[in-house]
């Protein structure tokens, strides 16, 4: 039933002024094709010195005037009917922020027919149970929302009252197969389509959602709602379940570009960083034999790991907006899109690659041919002149009639022109009479006509023969080696990508500790605050019970000294600092001998670091 895994199409959103420059073609038949013409000196802040014309293919690309009635039966309906049968599915909406994600799979709040894929499809889906009198169906719903890679459940009745960090996280378990379970996700049973639309509500109304420069209301979170359904015969105990996701990810901002910062700074961050992972499961998954698939990096695909590839149906929806200020961003969705569907592509680079390399031999041969043809020219040049001068001696000539031939096809490059070969034949009819040439012109002819295939590479024979007899291999060497430092080029540039990624990551805890470090931090001080009392009274006491002659110096500010009449001192660390303890304080109490005061400090340590530890004794020992 299920044929193609991933499937991917295009939506342009209907945009009314300064629209690029684009095409689309639907009638090919291997698929669509978007092509967009950049020219080089747009006024409005892209500046493409590269190439004018792009070109990228999906399964099928809806332009501005496509309906949501058209897009759900053309890409959600063939999924709804993939889950029918027994298959999970799962639909995503990916795009610029404002690209119209949340409109595709949500839709727009002005009129019924802007309905999007999620209650259309609940409306289809409920319509075929009511037709479907053989089977018993079941379903459940639940809407999850991943903010920052952190798991909310938005249908959760809490969510209005309580603030975000305090709502309980959905976290992922797996079991021994492997099967992912989400903790504090609830599935809520919909018995009708109402029932399910009023549960898509409730959840929208829960969705983060912030303003942005590209967006008025921009979803900043990946939403992901889900129809489980369960389905049997009457009567029977078989149970045959599936799933189907619909997801709209948050946008794909370019943080540089939309003059994001602070808490939408963080967002787009996390954003564009599961987006990455979600594309390196995408591409993995349409590689063939790929064993490892990174499901694990981020939260999105890990929920969506058992609906992802395999029998899967998987469809995803490149959202963009063809403004010309949208364009370069546009164009990021589209690469990433249509290179992760269309692997051939890869393919046709890497052939592109090796037809590159092949042609860089050509012309280093035609180089080589040309240098000989030209020394067999000047060659022939002395001998037409030595003949001029002296006519007895009989007419011979040392230049080989492949080296003559290359020399006119380095004239005219491989394709001889037809004025190039009546000048080849006018030069030979010139020279004949000075030349030993055993072939006739025919035959000279078909040699040149052999020669030329040499450099085209269809003759897989002439061109192995020629490379036997005609490569350098110190040349060869030479490609080999560059060919080789090209390839530990692109793996270091493929590593240093990935330890960005890795980086970007540990920021993103690194901010996440701090955080949560700040919050421990300031717990601690309340408590140590108050214990911190009861040990400054510990401290006053002591300085109560020096002698006269002793004194307190303040060292920094946490830390004081302590020196006795006989010169016995004491170093103190405090967390507070203790200006306040200089020897201007005037000291009073009782005439205490340091063996007094020692023994004095050394009972109260006890006290004193159960007060908080907020003081040590880090010295007690004779002055210097
Ligand atoms: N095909 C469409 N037809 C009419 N209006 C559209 C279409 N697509 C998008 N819009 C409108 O464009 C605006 C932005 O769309 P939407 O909120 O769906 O973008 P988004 O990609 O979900 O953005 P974000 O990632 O910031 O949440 C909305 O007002 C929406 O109604």
């Amino acid at each position: 039933m299920v044929k193609e895994t991933i499937q991917i199409f295009a939506r342009i959103k209907p945009t009314k002024k300064n629209v690029a420059v684009y095409s689309v073609d639907n009638e090919n038949q291997t698929g669509s094709s978007l092509e967009f013409f950049v020219p080089k000196d747009l006024a409005d802040g892209f500046v493409n010195n590269k190439r004018e014309c792009y070109n990228f293919r999906f399964q099928k690309v809806f332009d501005q005037v496509a309906k949501q009635e058209e897009i759900f039966e053309n890409i959600a309906k063939p999924v709804a009917d993939s889950v029918l049968a027994g298959y999970n599915g799962t639909i995503f909406a990916y795009g610029q922020t404002g690209s119209g994600k949340t409109f595709t799979i949500t839709g727009g709040a002005e009129q019924y027919s802007d309905r999007g894929i999620i209650p259309r499809t609940l409306s289809y889906l409920y319509e075929r149970f009511s037709q479907d009198s053989s089977m018993v169906y079941t379903t459940h719903i639940s809407y999850l929302e991943i903010y920052n890679e952190m798991g909310y459940d938005l249908l959760d009745s809490r969510h209005e009252a309580s603030r975000l960090e305090d709502l309980p996280k959905v976290m992922i378990m797996e079991d021994q197969d492997q099967n992912i379970h989400l903790r504090n996700l609830s599935l809520q049973q919909s018995v009708n389509e109402e029932e399910a639309l009023n549960l898509l509500f409730l959840g929208d109304t829960n969705r983060m959602i912030a303003e942005t420069p590209m967006n008025q209301a921009s979803t900043r979170s990946h939403c992901i709602f889900t129809v489980h359904l369960c389905r049997r015969e009457p009567g029977s105990a078989t149970l045959r379940r599936s799933k189907l996701h619909l997801v709209d990810l948050a946008g794909s901002d370019r943080v540089s570009k939309t003059g994001l910062n602070g808490q939408l700074l963080t967002d787009a961050k996390y954003i564009n960083l599961s987006l990455h992972y979600l594309e390196q499961v995408i591409i993995a998954l349409s590689e063939k034999n790929r064993s490892h698939i990174p499901y694990r990096n981020s939260m999105l695909t890990s929920v969506l790991r058992d609906s992802l590839g395999g029998n899967c149906m998987t469809t995803m929806i490149a959202t963009m907006a063809v403004e010309r200020r949208n364009l370069e961003v546009s164009m990021v969705t589209m690469r990433t899109c249509s290179d992760t569907s269309l692997l051939d592509s890869l393919k046709k680079q890497y052939f592109i690659v090796v037809l590159g390399h092949y042609f860089c031999i050509l012309v280093k041969m035609l180089k080589k041919e040309k240098k000989r043809a030209q020394d067999a020219a000047a060659q022939l040049a002395n001998i037409t002149n030595s003949q001029s001068q002296s006519t007895s001696s009989v007419s011979t000539v040392e230049l080989s009639q492949e080296g003559m031939l290359i020399f006119i096809l380095s004239l005219s490059g491989p394709k001889l022109s037809m004025g190039k070969q009546e000048a080849f034949e006018i030069f030979i009819r010139d020279h004949e009479d000075h030349l030993t040439i055993e072939d006739n012109k025919s035959l000279l002819k078909q040699r040149l006509m052999t020669s030329r295939t040499k450099y085209y590479p269809d003759n897989a024979q002439i061109k192995a023969d020629y490379f036997n007899e005609e490569f350098d291999p110190a040349e060869e060497n030479l490609c080999k080696h560059i060919e080789e430092e090209k390839t530990g080029y692109k793996s270091i540039v493929g590593r240093l990508k990935a330890l960005r990624t890795e980086i970007e990551h540990l920021q993103l805890l690194l901010e996440r500790s701090k955080v949560k470090l700040q919050k421990d931090f300031h717990k601690w001080w309340s408590q140590e605050a108050s214990s911190l009392q009861v040990a400054e009274l510990t401290f006053l006491y002591l300085s109560i019970g020096c002698s006269p002659k002793s004194h307190w110096d303040t060292e920094q500010d946490h830390t004081a000294i302590y020196t006795s009449s006989s010169g016995i001192w004491v170093r103190l660390l405090f967390a507070q600092p203790c200006k306040r303890f200089s020897s201007s304080i005037p000291l009073t109490g009782d005439q205490q001998t340091d063996a007094d005061i020692l023994a004095f400090i050394r009972a109260r340590q006890n006290l004193v670091s159960r007060a908080g530890d907020t003081h040590r004794y880090t010295h007690a020992k004779n002055a210097p």
